[in-house]
This record gives structure tokens, sequence and C-alpha cells, in this order.
């Protein structure tokens, strides 16, 4: 340790000035070090704490040397990290053995100005010795903003050097500036004064939009969408508003690609009977592939439009900003902003959102994320929904441009992430118990998505959907059938009932059918835990099974459930499909992720229990208003 320690290190006649790099994360702090110091560079550790103490020596115009300490990024003094403890810590000169760094070199990313200026303000308020490093500069011009290093100097009061580090550009007025530090009684010109975080913020703006030479129209632009998409209560609402739009899409965009897609299956069912002779291989095809794949497959279009909207968002930076909303959404919930991207990629599916989670690094944190990821709505969700809603929910306008079935579909994704913000808001208050931890993240530039990329996370989309109906719910559907099919019921039994499928499934039915789930809906859960679409296939296959001719066969499964199901029934089919954990690889993955078989047991057991209660009270609620 003391090799690091510039006190007790051998020296040359007297100690070489301490120059201390501090900025943001990411504001080029190690390129500027890098390219100062070259390879006179010595890695150590801080007595006590993990963080690196990196150090090297730099050649000053006037024939001195100093040693330049590279330090963590940080947002402010009042440290909140272990990384932000250690800069607070070298700069006021608390560690011990350490002197207090001589010059402070500020380093700023001159295309976040305004950011960088709220830390900043700390820094040169503390008057001492300090000298700005405008970094980034290079960025900022290919962005379209120039900006004025004497106006920025003048307004801090501090010598600002306009710098790119990766280039080795400004390095030399960067070091004669640390040489002109020498000895001056900085606290006499300094500007800034210790002032709240609110009055550094709106200096920061004041002093950021002082400093611009000339902007462009686009970075105008995208900083006037910023203020008014990130704003406090607007941004909330725009995005609510623009998810709204988005469900709406869904079903009145889609429809006429499913209806299509169902004449097709329709058709091919027809061709099936009239090519192939009556027997197993038809029913085979016409029950197990047909009607069961085919009813998932039908969802296809719901599928792209939905994606489009999601990639879009994504690609055009906007995604980011949600992130930033639900940030100070999620706090109320014990979350950290940092479950957003998991539980966002919950959307859509659970597997890659729980794998997300590694990135949080408090584990009660990830914890909770892990447990709630199943209550996101996930894609295999929305063919469950459509089917329902299109044969329960009439295609009619509630107020211009709003369908009752979107609305509906709305209404479910929204109480799919009420349930997983309660379901939070109770684990963190006893399970996974602890504070939550703020996040700050860079924004991405505004882009319009560009079109290949959307059209390339289209198709991807479209075939992990289309793999999963021509794998898993194709050979789950065909075991079903089979187990639907034998033994052959006797006059005047329906065949789903006498078959082995039907059999177990009426074990299950005594249980479900306190909360008005019927015998094929019994008879759809325990395939459905394969994957959620397939209880859309199973009803399909069942339905098709018994149905008393080729024509009934031929039909679509929403007539059906419209003609044999009530509208109670119906609502706590979806109620259920809400919550219920319905999928065997989200346990497994859970279980991979948490090491062990307690919390995926948790995970099944709250959900299941709470499917179970909210299914009930839809239907019994709906029962009580007449529409059982
Ligand atoms: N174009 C450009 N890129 C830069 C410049 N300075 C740094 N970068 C890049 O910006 C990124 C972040 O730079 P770092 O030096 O790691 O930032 P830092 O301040 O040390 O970040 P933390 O250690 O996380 O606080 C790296 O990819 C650098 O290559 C610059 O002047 N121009
Ligand atoms: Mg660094």
């Amino acid at each position: 340790m003391s090799e690091a320690d510039p006190a007790t290190a051998p020296q040359a006649a007297a100690a070489p000035r301490v120059v201390a790099l501090v900025g943001n994360p990411n504001a080029g702090k190690s390129a500027l070090f890098n390219a100062l110091t070259g390879a006179r560079q010595k890695i150590a550790n801080y007595p006590g704490v993990t963080v690196e103490r990196k150090s090297g020596r730099v050649a000053l115009p006037d024939g001195t040397t100093a040693e330049l300490i590279d330090l963590p990024g940080s947002y402010a003094l009042d440290a909140s990290s272990p990384d932000e403890e250690v800069t607070a810590n070298v700069v006021m000169g608390r560690f011990a053995g350490e002197a207090a760094p001589d010059t402070i070199v500020l380093v700023l990313d001159a295309g976040n100005l305004e950011q960088h200026l709220v830390f900043a303000q700390e820094i040169i308020a503390l008057k001492r010795p300090t000298v700005v490093a405008l970094n980034m500069v290079d960025m900022a011009e290919r962005d379209g903003l120039a900006l004025d290093p004497a106006a920025l100097a003048d307004a801090l009061g501090v010598p600002v050097v306009p710098t790119v580090a990766v280039r080795r550009r400004g390095l030399a007025e960067l070091t004669a500036a640390i040489a002109a530090s020498a000895g001056q009684d900085m606290t006499l010109r300094h500007k800034v004064e210790r002032l709240g975080l609110t009055e550094r913020r709106v200096a920061a703006h004041a002093m950021a939009a002082g400093a611009i030479l000339s902007e462009s129209h686009a970075r105008r632009l995208h900083a006037r969408l910023d203020k008014v998409l990130l704003h406090p209560w607007a941004g909330p609402l725009i995005l609510f508003a623009l998810l709204f739009v988005i469900f709406q899409a869904v079903f009145a965009w889609a429809t006429p690609f499913a209806d299509a897609l169902e004449g097709v299956v329709g058709w091919l069912i027809d061709l099936t009977v009239a090519t192939v002779p009556a027997g197993f291989v038809q029913d085979f095809i016409t029950q197990g592939v047909l009607s069961g794949v085919g009813s998932v497959v039908v969802f296809l279009p719901q599928i792209v439009i939905l994606f489009a909207f999601i990639l879009a968002m994504e690609q055009s930076g906007y995604m980011a900003r949600a992130a930033f909303i639900m940030d100070r959404l999620m706090a109320y919930v014990g979350l950290s902003g940092r479950s957003f991207i998991p539980l966002l990629s919950s959307f859509a599916c659970a597997i890659p959102g729980i794998m997300a989670t590694r990135s949080i690094a408090d584990p009660k944190d990830r914890l909770t994320t892990i447990l709630i990821a199943p209550l996101m709505t996930c894609s295999a969700r929305l063919p469950v929904y459509a089917v329902i809603i299109a044969a329960f929910i009439p295609a009619t306008a509630v107020g211009p441009g709003i369908g009752l079935q979107g609305l509906v579909l709305f209404g479910l994704y929204v109480a799919g992430i009420v349930g997983a913000m309660l379901a939070a808001l109770v684990l963190r208050r006893t399970v996974t118990k602890g504070a939550a931890s703020g996040f700050i993240m860079e924004m991405p530039k505004y882009q319009w998505p560009p079109l290949g990329d959307l059209l390339l996370g289209l198709w991807q989309r479209a075939w992990i959907f289309l793999r999963r109906a021509g794998t898993i719910i194709f050979t789950v559907t065909v075991v079903l059938w089979l187990l639907l099919s034998f033994p052959k019921a006797g006059p005047g039994e329906s065949q789903s009932e006498a078959s082995i499928a039907g059999q177990i499934a009426s074990g299950l039915e005594v249980i479900v059918e306190p909360i008005g789930f019927n015998h094929e809906i019994a008879l759809s859960l325990i395939p459905a835990m394969a994957a959620r679409e397939v209880a859309v296939a199973s009803l399909a296959t069942t339905y098709a099974v018994d149905a008393a001719d080729e024509d009934a066969q031929a039909q679509a499964l929403g007539p059906r459930l419209a003609a044999d199901w009530s509208l109670a029934t119906a609502l706590a089919f979806l109620a259920w499909f809400v919550l219920a954990p319905q999928c065997l690889s989200t346990i497994a993955v859970a279980r991979r992720e948490t090491n062990g078989w307690k919390w995926p047991m948790v995970m099944m057991g709250y959900l299941f229990g709470l499917a179970y209660i909210f299914a009930g009270l839809t239907y019994w609620t709906a029962v009580a208003l007449g529409l059982g």
C-alpha cells in the first residue's frame, strides 16, 4: 500500500503536486488519465475498500511533475456507493495517509453539460484550485452543439479547457492550466457558492444555456422533446396514453389479418376432410394440428403489431425515457429503476426478463424483481386474452377512436402491472425487506427507428412465436389430443368427458368449479403449464373432439366459447391468466437464478393463490351483477 501513498513514496526533492480527476461517470476521466500519464501508471487499492486507486506521473510545462489520480465517477459528495465514497473522501482529504489534492481537474462532458454542472458546482464550492476539462467536445460538435469555454469559465470562475481525451486534443493547454493553478488563491475568483440540489439544478441550467454558442435545430428539438416527455406529470401521462394507443391498435389493426388467418385454417380443415379418409389420421390433422395449433397461430398479427410498437419505442430512444419515468414511480413500491428493463423484457417473456435481473446488484432488489416478473403480461398471454376478448367483448366504440376490446386488453395489461407493483410493495415489507436504491442513466439520442432493424426485430419475434407453435405447443397439443381421443366415448357420452384427459380434468374441476371454471377449462389448465398459449390450443382441440360434425369442427374457437361459456366464466378465466404462473420454463429459470427451489415455490404459491382468489372474486361479482 505504501508505494501508492504519495506522502511516503521515495521522491526527488519536493513531493509532487497531487492532481485529482473528478467528475460524473463517463465524463472521460480515465481516458484523460491514460492520455496524460501514458504508461506511467500505478494501480493499488484504497485502504479498507475494494476500490482501485489509479495514479500516474504527468510532466507539466513548468518543468515539474505532478501525481495524477483517476477517481471513480460520482454524482454527489454525499456518497451513496463505495465508489462515490472514495471520491468524496479523496477530494475532501479524509483518507488517512492521503493528502487532499492540490489541484482538482473537473472533467465535464460537453454534450451533457447541464447534468454534469450539478456535481461540478459542489466541487468548485469547495474553494480549492480547480481546472475544468470540457471533454468530448468532438461528440458535442458532431451532435450540432458548439460551446463557448470562455463564457463557462466566466460563469464558474475557474479556467475551462476544451479537450478530446481520446484524440489527445487540448492536453497541452490542460497541463498548462494545471501548472498555473499552483499556489493561486482560487477562492477569490470562484463564483460558485454552496447551494442545495434544487438551486444547483437551476444554476446548472442557466450556465449550460449561457455557454452555448450555437446549437443545431435537431439538438434543440431533442432538448425540447425531453422537456415534455420527461416532465414530472406530463411524462407519465404521455407514456400511459401511448400504451393505451398501442393496445387499441393491437385489436383494431390485427382483426382483418387474424380473420383471414382463421379463414385459412378453416379452409385447411375442410380440405383435409375432403381429401383424407375419415378416421384416426383425419381426426389427428383436423382436431389436433389444425384446430389446436392453428388456434394459436392466428394470433401472429397481434404479436407482430405489439412488437412493432415495442421495438420502435426501443430504437427511437424513447424506452430509456420510459425507464426514467418509471424509476420515480417504482421507488414508491420499493423497487429501483434497475428493475425496469428486466420487467420490460418480461412483457415479451419472463424468461429473458428473469435472466436480465443479473444486472441488479442488490440481492433483495433482484429477488423481488424475479418474484414479480411473471406478473408482467408476456406475449404468450396475448392469444389467451385475444380469443376471450374477441368472443365475449363486443367490438363497440366507447368513445371517438376508443374500442371496448382494446380498452379491455389495456386493462388486463394494467392489471398485471398493478398486481406486480402491489406484490413488490408487500414483498419489500416482508420477505425481501430493504431500502430501494436509485439509479441514474444516460439517455440515448432520439432517432427515427431504422426500418431495417425494425423489420429484423419483428421477423425474429414472429419466428420465436411460430417456432413455439411448431414445437412445444404442437407437442403438448398432440399429446393432449391422444389423451382426449381414448378411450372412445359410449353413446350419449361426451368424448372429452370420457377420455383419459377428461377423467384427470374431472379431479381438477372439483377445485376450480367454485371460481366458475367448467370441465373444458379444467382440461386446459394442466397442459397450459407447458406454455400459456396451450390453453387456447387445448380448448380448441377439446371442442373439436367433441364437435358433432365436420362443420362444427371447422368453426373457429371464439364463436364456440361464446355459445358455451357465461360472461362471468370468461372474465374469471381472464383474471386467472393475469396472475397464474402457468409456465414451467419460468419456474425452472427462477430455480436456476435463485439456486434452489425455495423461491420458485414461494413464487408459485403466491401467484396461484392470488389467481384463485381473484378469478373467484371476478366470477362471484359478475354472477351477482347478473352476468352468470
Ligand atoms: N469521442 C470521445 N469519446 C471520449 C472522450 N473521452 C472519453 N471518451 C469515451 O467515453 C467513454 C467513457 O470514458 P471514461 O474515460 O471511461 O469515463 P470515466 O469518466 O473514467 O468514467 P467512470 O470511470 O465510469 O467514472 C469511453 O468509451 C471513452 O473512450 C472524448 O473526448 N471524445
Ligand atoms: Mg474511469
